[in-house]
């Protein structure tokens, strides 16, 4: 599996955020992953990349245990977080090359890879701008570029394509299906026609735990709209 998540919990304080919530991902789909606010995607997903650690239960990615095998497991993802963090007063092309660095890359491949993110983001009319200078669909874009950059096997993305137009969503959601081939990913969002156009399968959680993990095709035969499903299982 590339994605295995069995029992995982995590509690802040008192509150269990992610409550003994298990799925997985076979290699090369495309899951979205679906819950009102606060329901624990973006918990779940900071665990994946190591971001945090787990209450109780165990994560893998591409067979690594994201704790006991962290570095291994992170460097199989690529992961765009819900904020973006960014560093704002660098240059686009010196950020993907500063990141690179950070992923072990160097010379030549570093800077060839780079070029071909850049390519493949359309940054290039962007990338002798700073990235503070950006609109937010080119620094959503240059989050992208830098989680494809060291070619992961899975991608985790949260909430990419939240706050951007309805021409930026199309185009980051075009990038997501390009880059995404041949890998596997994890994307949350709230756009249900996303998850129509990109997933395969959809998992959906409600305070913390998993209400249904179905295919799309599945969902379908229900008769039902997927807004509706989710309407049905999380109000
Ligand atoms: N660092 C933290 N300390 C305490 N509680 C937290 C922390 N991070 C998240 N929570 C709480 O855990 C719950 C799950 O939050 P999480 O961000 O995982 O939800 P989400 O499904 O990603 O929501 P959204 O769709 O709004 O992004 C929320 O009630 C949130 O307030």
């Amino acid at each position: 599996m590339s994605i295995q998540v069995t029992n995982l919990t995590k509690v802040y304080g008192t509150q269990r955020a992610v409550d003994g919530i298990s799925f997985s991902l076979k290699p090369g789909e495309i899951v979205g992953f679906l819950g009102p606010n606060g329901a624990g995607k973006s918990t779940t997903m900071k665990i994946l990349t190591g971001y945090l650690n787990s209450t109780s239960g165990t994560a893998t990615v591409a067979d690594f245990d994201v704790q006991q095998q962290a570095m291994p497991a992170r460097r199989a993802i690529g992961y765009l977080p819900e904020h973006n963090p960014l560093y704002l007063d660098m240059y686009v092309r010196e950020f993907l090359l500063f990141s690179g660095k950070l992923y072990g890359m160097r010379g030549s491949t570093l800077k060839s890879r780079v070029d071909e993110m850049i390519n493949l983001c359309g940054l290039e009319v962007e990338k002798r701008k700073k990235i503070g200078q950006l609109s937010k669909g080119y620094r959503q874009r240059v989050g992208l570029a830098q989680s494809f950059l060291h070619d992961p096997a899975v991608l985790i993305l949260d909430e990419p394509t939240t706050g951007l137009d309805p021409n930026q969503i199309q185009e980051i959601r075009e990038l997501i299906r390009t880059a995404g081939h041949n890998k596997t990913v994890l994307f949350s969002t709230h756009i249900m026609q996303e998850v129509e156009a990109l997933c395969d399968r959809v998992i959906i959680i409600n305070k913390g735990r998993v209400v249904s993990d179905s295919s799309l095709e599945e969902l379908r035969q229900t008769g039902k709209s997927l807004e509706e499903t989710f309407r049905n299982l999380t109000v």
